[in-house]
């Protein structure tokens, strides 16, 4: 059965319902998954920075428990994001991804920015309130752009020095102030590989919870120039056959997408789908 999640600002005042355990060693499991009954939960022996009420599993209430630091509890263990992310259960991914944007944000903004006063949680509402100055911060999302340039039967993968070795994927870089989304992917591509891009395409776009970013994925053709790797940022650039690809990104990410899709579409095959 697929499990339907909406998000939601619940008051943590009422009791029941399912938690999620967060610390700096990941989300807390055990054989039943990542959802614990929330007063059990809060029965054990926890160091809770912050509780936030995230939203609905099929119709049930999911609370966070942001905590100060992980602890032994018989039975279970500690696992960070990107394991879940590579697991089977896509809904579990999508509420615990949630979690984690809102409680490394909340966690970053216990205090104003503007005027140094500790901030509290708005009722009913995804913000952080500073009284002194009177201020709201919402949950921090960037925007990020991504794109796979082709260049007919070849694509232009690259290695950044920090992936699982072989990997290659699709250019990807955060948007700056002052930027359309077009600008900063034009931008990017000359940054990390020197060259132009034309018929630059929207194909669709992913939540990307490694911290926030919201991914806007692109094909963009070819136009003009050599490539030259950025130093430090690209390991390694080159155009690759489509009939004769390297080792690709998780097929959960964008990136992976943007190049099955492009693949399946010069080979006549059926079109993947884009994981939410
Ligand atoms: N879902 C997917 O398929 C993929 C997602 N990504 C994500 O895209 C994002 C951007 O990709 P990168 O190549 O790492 O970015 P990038 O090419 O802009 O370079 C990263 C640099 O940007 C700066 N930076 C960090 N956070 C920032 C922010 N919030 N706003 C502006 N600048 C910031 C830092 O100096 C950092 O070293 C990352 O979150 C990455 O995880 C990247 C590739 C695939
Ligand atoms: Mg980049
Ligand atoms: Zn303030």
């Amino acid at each position: 059965m697929i499990s339907r999640w909406t998000t939601a600002v619940l008051d943590t005042d009422l009791p029941g319902g399912w938690a999620v355990a967060r610390s700096p060693e990941g989300f807390l499991y055990d054989d039943n998954g990542a959802l614990f009954p929330r007063d059990w939960l809060k029965r054990q022996d926890l160091s809770i920075l912050a509780e936030h009420g995230i939203g609905h599993l099929d119709g049930e209430p999911v609370y966070l428990l942001e905590l100060h630091s992980a602890l032994d509890i018989p039975g279970c263990n500690w696992k960070g994001l990107r394991a879940f992310m590579l697991e089977d259960d896509h809904t579990l991914f999508k509420v615990l991804g949630y979690a984690a944007q809102i409680g490394t944000w909340a966690r970053e903004h216990r205090f104003c920015g503007s005027c140094g006063q500790r901030m509290s949680q708005v009722p009913r509402e995804r913000a952080m309130y500073c009284d002194a100055c009177e201020l709201r911060h919402y949950p921090r999302i960037s925007p990020s752009m991504i794109v796979l340039i082709t260049r007919g039967d070849e694509v232009l993968l690259a290695r950044s020095p920090r992936f699982v070795t072989g990997v290659y994927s699709t250019l990807a870089g955060f948007a700056e102030p002052g930027e359309s989304a077009e600008d900063c992917l034009v931008r990017e591509v000359r940054e990390e590989v020197s060259i132009e891009v034309k018929n630059i395409q929207y194909v669709g776009s992913q939540c990307w919870p490694f911290p926030h970013s919201m991914m806007l994925g692109f094909h963009a053709e070819y136009a003009s120039g050599d490539i030259v790797p950025q130093e430090d940022e690209i390991e390694d650039a080159q155009w690759f056959n489509v009939r004769d690809l390297p080792p690709l990104p998780a097929s959960r990410s964008i990136a992976r997408y943007l190049i099955d899709l492009y693949v399946a579409r010069r080979l006549g095959h059926a079109e993947p789908v884009l994981p939410g």
